[in-house]
């Protein structure tokens, strides 16, 4: 359904007496979505999950250039076909609930992503499937309880008939209830044949619902493995940023990793060298190609 193959996204910014200088945030980042099944993205803040989003969904800022391919259902995602596509085809669940129109009854907000067929009964019938009374439909979102207000903010986005549907931290602060059941949605809708990009900082929470986990660090995939590999001590995952997070959950031996991401500046070579303890010559100088091994791909010049 979607594939992202060797994305680049750099950002141009003006400095003092018109100087210019490009950042390069995301570097040749791939990542393959199949219908049926969610990949879960991971990483930390500032590596580039929802600049990833961004780009699938064509709403980057205008300073971005981007280099790469995106590509949807076999075709080039060009900026027209996102925009044809966005909202309906290609959907998003926003983070937070502020997405919805304070001043719009919710009823109506959904309604107005309806495609075809008779708008009130469409959104009666997928309210019904999100279990939301009538009665809510003529509530406005202030009304709503945190757990009503996210199974609206999914009625919206998949009313449209949305085949791929892209959830950038859907569940931030919620009450674990309320986290359960959303992402028992998010795999009802992969059930049915959607693709799910669910973008979290929360790795247990990945493992429990994704079918593949890609590991992103500083800008680009150091690792996609299928989620049974996160298991055990980590023994069947094969970058060394990988099986540090693996390790530093609770339930594991709880150890945090050392440092921090790179800034810009010191990106070069393999942009988790500074942190390796199995870092030889090649990594200092030379990003490692993206390379498949076993069941899964790494971004690694020494895993095996
Ligand atoms: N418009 C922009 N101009 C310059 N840099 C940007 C811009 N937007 C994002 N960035 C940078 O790109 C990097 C990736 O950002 P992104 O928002 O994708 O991170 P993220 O992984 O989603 O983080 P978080 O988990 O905090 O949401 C960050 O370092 C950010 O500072
Ligand atoms: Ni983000």
């Amino acid at each position: 359904m979607l594939e992202v193959k060797d994305l680049s996204i750099s950002f141009i910014q003006y400095q003092k007496g018109l100087k210019k200088r490009t950042l390069k945030v995301i570097s040749n980042l791939d990542v393959t979505i199949n219908s049926g099944e969610i990949l879960a993205i991971v990483g930390s803040s500032g590596s580039g999950k929802s600049l990833l989003a961004h780009a699938v969904l064509g709403v980057l800022p205008k300073n971005a250039v981007v280099s790469g391919e995106i590509i949807y259902k076999g075709m080039p995602l060009t900026p027209k076909l996102q925009k044809r596509l966005r909202g309906n085809e290609i959907s998003l669940i926003p983070q937070s609930v502020n997405f919805l129109d304070p001043l719009m009854k919710v009823g109506a907000q959904v309604q107005a992503s309806v495609n075809t067929g008779d708008k009130k009964e469409e959104q009666k019938s997928i309210f019904k499937r999100y279990s939301l009374d009538e009665k809510t439909g003529i509530k406005f979102p202030f009304q709503l309880s945190g757990g009503m207000a996210r199974r609206v903010l999914f009625a919206s986005a998949v009313i449209g008939g949305a085949k791929l549907i892209i959830a950038d931290e859907p569940t931030p602060g919620l009450h674990p209830e309320v986290v359960k059941e959303t992402l028992q949605h998010l795999r009802e809708l992969a059930d049915q044949g959607c693709a799910v990009m669910l973008i979290t900082h929360d790795i247990g929470t990945a493992i429990n619902v994704a079918d593949n986990i890609a590991v992103f660090y500083s800008g680009t995939t150091v690792e996609v493995a299928p989620a049974s590999n996160f298991s055990g001590n980590g023994e069947h995952l094969k970058h060394p940023y990988t099986k540090a997070l693996w390790n530093a959950l609770p339930q594991n031996s709880f150890i945090p990793i050392s440092g921090f991401q790179p800034s810009y500046e010191e990106r070069k070579g393999c942009f988790f060298h500074q942190r390796c303890s199995t870092r030889s010559q090649d990594c200092l100088s030379k990003m490692p190609k993206i390379r498949e091994i076993d069941s899964g791909k790494v971004r690694c010049h020494n895993a095996t």
